[in-house]
């Protein structure tokens, strides 16, 4: 092992390696034991070095930590489960870090009980690291995980490049993918939120200035030159959240009447929710054909669309194709989507579709699920769905069976299980609550019409006085019917 690497400091075992031998051994136990390293020379020797390092000569131009992401290295902490689970998490961090448009160029490792407080890998690993981002020519480090503001900071001190995590990794895939007006100010105010936090020299420097300016007179308000850079652009930022907010409420009250009018018809909704790249969008497509962008690619959708459609007997429902979740979705970007998330909180039911050709199909359901507790959904009722039936491993179909007997299994893509999925829908939608028995003018055929599309027959008869009419329906829709009802007590409640 390369001496350079060795590292003293550090109790917990290492494993180093490369994307390209991310399946070698890793040996798990041992207390100064720092695993089976490659010497580095080697490991270099194995991959294209880049030509040129963007090392940054002044650390004030990481401030804003502003990403452009080009040459990365991944690194991890390792504090749980088996090699399995590593493997995927940092297959995860890689993927999500090319969606951000990045070129990964290693992935590091370390084991270790927990993150190291202040520079979250072991002290001494940080060396190692810095020596991997000079051989490669990486300009940024990508940790996965949320690091404390502190952590960040001694981290990048210390690589000489940017360090970013794993939370403004996913906020830049967010704003890369904004579209709409609402999503583009979801996602800068979650930005915003996360970087109010992690000024540089926030904290201990405001205080010190705050007691001088005190000292020397200013009032509160009374911001003048004298101010840090860092007070006026909390300040800054402050301001534009507030203007954010602003912005947002007015765009939530758009789809608040949208939602309202739903409401008075009556259409049950459901919503399509489920893990990134799990073929939420693609589904929502199958069912209505409504053409929505479907990208292999990590929060390709982040609008959600409403597109109305028909069970088998007619039922309207609109159906929402939402925002994809991810392991440890920032709580930021979750309460910044708030109001895009609130479709899934009111549906009448949630298609929780699941990548069955994912490796660990079970951690994501557990991931969504989670999402789906922390934003107030945990109570709607929920159809497991695994999709991808046709790219799948048969023996992950049957342990996914067995162990979830009611999801369905289908592919959006050859349309397996379709038919089945329709049907459960249909079973599955609230009822209509009113039964009525009415004698309708063949002048109402408007009646007849909104039943068939909001009601459930089960009669419907032509007759010399009218149209025959034994149905459920909504109380709306019961109260205008009533005009023609034909003996009373012959509609019930029924709920
Ligand atoms: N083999 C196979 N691929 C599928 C299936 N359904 C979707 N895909 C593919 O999976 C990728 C993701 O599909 P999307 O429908 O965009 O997934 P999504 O859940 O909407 O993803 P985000 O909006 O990014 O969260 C695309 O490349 C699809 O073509 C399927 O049943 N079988
Ligand atoms: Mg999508």
């Amino acid at each position: 092992m390369n001496p350079a690497l060795a590292d003293q400091s550090d109790t917990t075992a290492t494993h180093t390696d490369s994307f390209a031998d991310l399946d070698a051994e890793v040996d798990t136990v041992g207390t100064d034991y720092d695993g089976d390293q490659f010497d580095l020379a080697d490991r270099i020797s194995l991959r294209r070095v880049a030509g040129m390092s963007t090392e940054l000569t002044d650390i004030t131009e990481v401030e804003y930590r502003q990403l452009l992401l080009e040459k990365v290295v991944l690194v991890s902490v390792w504090t749980s489960g088996s090699q399995a689970d590593v493997d995927n998490a940092m297959a995860e961090l890689k993927l999500l870090a090319e969606t951000a448009g990045s070129q990964v160029l290693e992935g590091l490792v370390q084991r270790r009980d927990r993150p190291d407080p202040a520079t979250y890998i072991g002290s001494g690993k940080v060396s190692e690291v810095r020596d991997v981002v000079v051989a490669t020519g990486a300009d940024t480090v990508i940790c996965d995980g949320e690091l404390a503001p502190a952590q960040l900071r001694n981290l990048e001190d210390r690589v000489k490049v940017k360090v970013i995590d794993r939370t403004a990794l996913i906020l830049d895939i967010f704003a890369q993918h904004a579209k709409s007006a609402e999503g583009k100010a979801q996602v800068e105010m979650a930005q915003l939120q996360y970087l109010k936090q992690r000024l540089r020299g926030w904290g201990g420097n405001l205080s010190r200035q705050a007691g001088g300016r005190a000292g020397a007179g200013a009032g509160i308000g009374g911001r003048g030159p004298g101010e840090t850079k860092i007070e006026t652009d909390r300040r800054r930022i402050n301001t534009r959240i507030a203007k954010l907010r602003r912005e947002l409420r007015e765009l939530d009250s758009t789809r608040e009447t949208k939602r309202a009018e739903r409401h008075r018809h009556q259409v049950p909704s459901v919503a399509i929710v489920g893990y990134t790249n799990a073929g939420k969008s693609s589904l929502l497509n199958r069912i209505t054909g409504a053409g929505v962008l479907v990208e292999d690619a990590l929060f390709a959708t982040l609008d959600p669309t409403t597109r109305r459609t028909q069970t088998a007997d007619s039922r309207d429902y609109t159906l929402t194709d939402t925002v994809g979740f991810v392991r440890h979705l920032p709580h930021d970007l979750v309460e910044a989507f708030a109001s895009t998330l609130e479709e899934s909180i009111r549906a009448d039911l949630l298609l929780h579709i699941v990548d069955g050709s994912d490796p660990d199909p079970q951690g994501q359901i557990e991931a969504v699920r989670e999402v789906l507790r922390d934003i107030g959904a945990a109570q709607v009722p929920e159809q497991l769905v695994i999709n991808k039936a046709d790219q799948a491993d048969p023996a992950t179909l049957t342990v996914l069976r067995h162990q979830f007997p009611d999801a369905l299994v289908v592919s959006a893509r050859t349309g397996r299980g379709i038919d089945a999925l329709h049907a459960r829908i249909e079973e599955r939608l609230p009822r209509p609550g009113v039964e009525v028995r009415a004698m309708i003018p063949y002048e109402r055929g408007d009646l007849i019409n909104r039943i068939h599309h909001e009601g459930e027959f089960s009669t419907l008869e032509h007759t010399g006085d009218g149209t025959l009419v034994v149905a459920r329906v909504n109380e709306g829709l019961a109260a205008e019917v009533n005009a023609y009802r034909l003996s009373e007590g012959a509609d019930t409640l029924v709920r």
